[in-house]
């Protein structure tokens, strides 16, 4: 894996954000997110969730402040080595999953391999990964349009763990599901991420998703410096 555990999984040292032309979104005095842990993050639609999401894996470029990921500053780096920060470090799931169609199951789940992580046994660990999250070998070929959304949501998660990353970030993938579904989804992804020590940052609008979680903050209280205990 690709932990060093001498670090947090995360850390936030006065990061600020402002979309052009507009008071700042983001002000986050400091956070810290030790290996292991699973923090729940509840704001209200438009309150910077997803903002926050993508400058923590890279995608956005840090304005003001400090992100640290696994020991690394990630804020300091050129878009191309967080893009590489990303691949052997991070896992990413969102709303969209953002499967490929045209692709199989086990094509889609693979595909994170080329990016980075450990090359050995990646089709093993593929295998068990999709097994474990109730995808057996009958579902590897199909296209991933020829799956139900539950399907889907559990191949992107088996994707996004592949490479055995520190921390694992979600945007509300739950948001197609019912109830049921939801909950049984919620169980495999952070079981799943908790073999092997993954740390989860896991966003929603929905409050009555924090019981999963062993800690939560709301985006106020991420505003105010409040640590997860
Ligand atoms: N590319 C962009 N350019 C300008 N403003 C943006 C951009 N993306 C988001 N915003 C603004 O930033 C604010 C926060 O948006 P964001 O998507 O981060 O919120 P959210 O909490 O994830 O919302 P939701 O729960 O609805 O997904 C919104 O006011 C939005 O209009």
């Amino acid at each position: 894996m690709h932990t060093n555990p001498k670090f947090p999984a995360l850390e936030l040292k006065n990061l600020s954000f402002s979309w052009p032309g507009q008071a700042p979104l983001l002000q986050i005095p400091q956070l810290t997110l030790q290996q292991g842990q699973h923090l729940f993050v509840y704001g209200p639609s438009g309150s910077g969730k997803t903002t926050l999401l993508n400058l923590l894996c890279g995608i956005y470029p840090n304005q003001q402040g400090e992100i640290w990921v696994n020991g690394v500053q990630a804020s300091a780096l050129t878009a191309r080595k967080r893009d590489a920060l990303r691949a052997s470090a991070i896992g990413v799931v969102f709303q969209q999953l953002n499967l490929i169609p045209y692709l199989t199951v086990l094509q889609n789940v693979l595909l994170i391999s080329a990016f980075g992580g450990p090359k050995a046994d990646v089709g093993q660990r593929a295998g068990e990964l999709l097994n474990r999250l109730g995808l057996p070998e009958a579902f590897w070929q199909k296209k991933a349009t020829e799956l139900s959304v539950g399907q889907q949501q559990r191949v992107a998660i088996a994707r996004a763990l592949l490479n055995k990353p520190a921390l694992l970030i979600a945007d509300e993938p739950t948001s197609a599901l019912d109830h049921k579904h939801r909950d049984a989804f919620m169980q495999l992804m952070l079981t799943e991420a908790g073999h092997d020590g993954t740390t989860v940052i896991f966003v929603s609008h929905d409050p009555t998703l924090k019981r999963h979680f062993h800690l939560q903050l709301d985006m106020e209280q991420l505003a105010q410096g409040v640590q997860p205990c």
